[in-house]
């Protein structure tokens, strides 16, 4: 039996873009909270958002080292489900809130992901993204995804560059629990592309034909 892949939009800052993603079956969207981030949203029209979303689909904050006020409060209005940790926050820091989160973790060559694996086993899965130099997520580059562990002990959201192209190989070639994608599905920095939401979509579900 081939297992579904679940599936998270990331940077939304619109209604309608959330609704698209709900409807098209995306099974997640994130509120990037990162000021820097081209693509951050402010937590009361994330909250908006959240009030417009039909049952089922989880709400999930990303930060990047945030202070424990901004998760809090960040937390409280957009009315999040998940927190996605994609900094260097300790497991410590990560656990202290009444939220499950997930670690992103920036993949690049010589990493030991059965180690952060072990340093967050309290996470509900790994987030592997793109290492960069430039920007710590929503980079739209791929890894090597070769580098992932086949015994990895968490389920792991593959992310990084993925897109309606590519997002079938990848799901066939590493196995994930879940997908995540931005710069994929976007017109611009920010605003997703409803035509490129539903391609995506479809490419997931390709990946049960593979
Ligand atoms: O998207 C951002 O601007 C961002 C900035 C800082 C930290 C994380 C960020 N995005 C997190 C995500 O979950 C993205 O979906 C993930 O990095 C993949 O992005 P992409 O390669 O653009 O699909």
């Amino acid at each position: 039996m081939v297992m579904p892949v679940h599936v998270k939009i990331c940077g939304i800052t619109r209604v309608e873009d959330a609704l698209s993603a709900a409807r098209l079956g995306a099974d997640a969207i994130g509120f990037v909270f990162w000021p820097k981030s081209t693509r951050a949203v402010l937590p009361d029209i994330a909250g908006q958002i959240t009030e417009k979303l039909p049952a089922f689909v989880s709400t999930v904050g990303v930060y990047v080292n945030p202070t424990r006020n901004w998760v809090e409060e960040t937390a409280t209005r957009a009315g999040l489900t998940l927190l996605q940790f994609h900094g260097d926050e300790s497991p410590e820091f990560c656990n202290q809130f009444s939220l499950p989160y997930i670690k992103a973790i920036r993949v690049r060559s010589g990493i030991d992901l059965l180690q952060y694996a072990a340093r967050y086993s309290n996470s509900k899965g790994l987030l592997l993204d793109t290492y960069s130099v430039n920007m710590p997520g929503g980079t739209g580059h791929v890894f090597d995804w070769d580098l992932i562990p086949q015994d990895l002990p968490l389920p792991f959201i593959l992310s990084g560059g993925l897109h309606s192209g590519n997002v079938a190989l990848a799901i066939k070639q590493t196995r994930p629990w879940a997908v995540d994608v931005s710069s994929g599905v976007e017109a611009v920095k920010g605003i997703k592309d409803e035509t490129k939401i539903s391609a995506f979509m479809q490419g997931v579900r390709n990946s049960e034909c593979l």
